[in-house]
């Protein structure tokens, strides 16, 4: 067949790993559901044209693979239901390619004149419908937590969502088009990088002539892949722009006395959940926090799971000054934490290219998969931060710092050079003080004490701990003025004459 002989023929080895991963997806899906029940979501774009020939592949070698003769006429047709939602505001460059192609091809069109939702409603009644093909990609604002195979969303009718080119970057996509010289919509040649509607969409700016101020440069001339949606209009939410209000807790006016900062910890970890390994990170950056004067609102270890991480950062991200995240970081399957980050602040992961840039150098050739998975980044709100000691930058998404460090040796290093980088934004606060006394008597006869002590000296933390139940209790006072500090040990040494003692630490 035309497109797998080209693909095989071009010595793009990372094209044909992005292919072969995504013909199989079509193969699988072809193999799980019957013909009849597969629908083809196609609207004329760059992806959905992608799509078309990988399912065109798919359909030949699932077909073949099945023992029917390979005949180049019999499958140039792939018989597959295709839907195409028109609508009024659609360009009319994108309706006539649509139509052109699916006339090429040979494949069944039904037109939808409804929106997304109500349109799959009325094509699941009208005919049952398993499966549907759609060239969803990362970096799409609606992929965030969407796998090869992902049910459609809650709320929605019943199908399976089929992305066989979810991990396709904007150069895949290009690449993939240009090799195969298959046709495409005029619009990309005219300086269209991703295309919506006659009213939310425009040639892309970063491809304007300099030399000729009207006329743009193709789409497939973007260099950066995450500036492809530079010329769709932004929709704004109420939710980015508090969003952007938080972002601005971490810094500081200068000149500013910082009394206070507070900071929550997120360590990602199924293991940590299942007791196989023990977390060492929530404690340690507690007491790193303490040494610079930030108090710490919260500690939670989440599962390796997108929305666990969106869920807990959603939590903390507007209540606290930064919020520290742990784990779950790399090429892994379970490396969710950046999805989670981006699925908190509502935006999608994209290429990073500078990013990319490093991963490149720090790994090489050693590392030969899907390399480019790791540069994918909260798109728009994501900083690097960088020191002559980290091998790669730290990532830091609005006031998210996410720590790539994986013991508590490599956490220090991290941490020295957050505290040197500016960018970081983690600034020392006034210093904590605090004295720890220790008794024998029962809490019982403390506890009325204690109680008035806490509501005089509301700015004075008072906390107590035992180390066993019948051992000696301590009373911990932490504050940031000493002799608040100092008034309220020595008000509780007094109500109980000589039966208290200072110890150096809370141990
Ligand atoms: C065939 C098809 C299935 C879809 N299924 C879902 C779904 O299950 N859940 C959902 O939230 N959106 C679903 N959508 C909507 C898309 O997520 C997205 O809103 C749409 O592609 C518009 O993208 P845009 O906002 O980038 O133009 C579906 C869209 C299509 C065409
Ligand atoms: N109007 C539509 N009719 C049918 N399918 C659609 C429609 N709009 C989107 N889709 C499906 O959603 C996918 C993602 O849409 P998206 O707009 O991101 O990609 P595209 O249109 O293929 O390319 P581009 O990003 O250049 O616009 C499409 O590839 C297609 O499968
Ligand atoms: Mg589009």
């Amino acid at each position: 067949m035309e497109i797998d002989a080209a693909v095989r023929a071009s010595s793009d080895g990372r094209l044909r790993t992005k292919y072969d991963n995504a013909v199989y997806v079509v193969q699988r899906a072809f193999a799980l559901y019957p013909l009849e029940e597969i629908a083809f979501s196609f609207n004329g774009g760059k992806d959905s044209t992608v799509l078309l020939h990988l399912i065109r592949a798919g359909y030949y070698l699932h077909k073949t693979s099945y023992g029917e003769e390979a005949h180049i006429d019999t499958f140039q047709n792939c018989p597959l239901r295709t839907i195409y939602f028109e609508t009024p505001c659609a360009f009319p460059e994108i309706n006539s390619f649509t139509y052109e192609t699916v006339s090429t091809y040979g494949l069944p069109l039904e037109t939808i004149g409804l929106d997304f939702k109500s349109g799959l409603e009325g094509l699941l009644k009208k005919k049952p419908t398993k499966a549907i093909f759609i060239g969803t990609r990362i970096g799409d604002p609606n992929a965030v937590g969407q796998e090869q195979f992902s049910p459609s969303s809650p709320g929605w009718p019943p199908f399976m969502r089929v992305n066989p080119i979810l991990d396709w970057s904007y150069r895949d996509v290009w690449s993939f088009l240009l090799t195969c010289k298959v046709k495409y919509c005029s619009l990309y040649d005219e300086g269209y990088t991703s295309i919506g509607s006659v009213y939310d969409t425009v040639p892309n700016a970063l491809l304007c002539d300099s030399s000729n101020g009207k006329s743009f440069r193709p789409a497939y001339m973007l260099s950066d892949g995450r500036l492809e949606r530079a010329g769709r209009a932004k929709k704004t939410s109420s939710k980015t722009e508090t969003n952007s209000v938080a972002s601005n807790g971490i810094s500081s006016t200068e000149g500013e006395q910082i009394i206070s900062r507070s900071a929550s910890v997120i360590v990602v970890g199924d293991e940590i959940l299942f007791g196989t390994v023990e977390d060492k990170f929530g404690t340690a950056l507690c007491k790193k926090l303490r040494e610079i004067g930030w108090r710490v609102s919260h500690v939670a270890v989440v599962r390796n799971e997108t929305d666990s991480v969106a869920e807990e950062i959603e939590r903390c991200k507007s209540t606290d000054d930064a919020v520290f995240l742990v784990g779950g970081l790399g090429p892994l399957h379970s490396d969710i934490s950046l999805a989670g980050v981006a699925k908190a602040f509502g935006v999608r992961l994209a290429p990073d290219e500078e990013f990319e840039e490093h991963l490149s150098q720090l790994i090489g050739n050693s590392y030969i998969g899907n390399r480019n998975e790791m540069a994918l980044l909260p798109e728009g709100i994501t900083e690097l931060l960088h020191h002559k000691r980290l091998p790669l930058p730290l990532i830091k998404c609005k006031n998210v710092i996410i720590l790539a460090a994986t013991n508590v040796d490599e956490l220090d290093m991290e941490w020295n050079c957050l505290l040197d980088t500016h960018e970081s934004g983690l600034v020392r606060a006034k210093p904590f003080v605090s004295k720890h006394l220790s008794t024998s008597l029962p809490d019982v006869k403390i506890a009325p004490v204690v109680e008035k002590l806490c509501l005089e000296f509301s700015d004075v933390y008072i906390g107590t701990h035992r180390i066993s139940r019948t051992g000696p209790l301590v009373v911990n006072l932490l504050g940031k003025d000493n002799q608040r500090v100092e008034g309220a040990a020595e008000k509780l040494a007094s109500s109980f004459d000589g039966q208290f003692s200072q110890v150096d630490s809370c141990k």
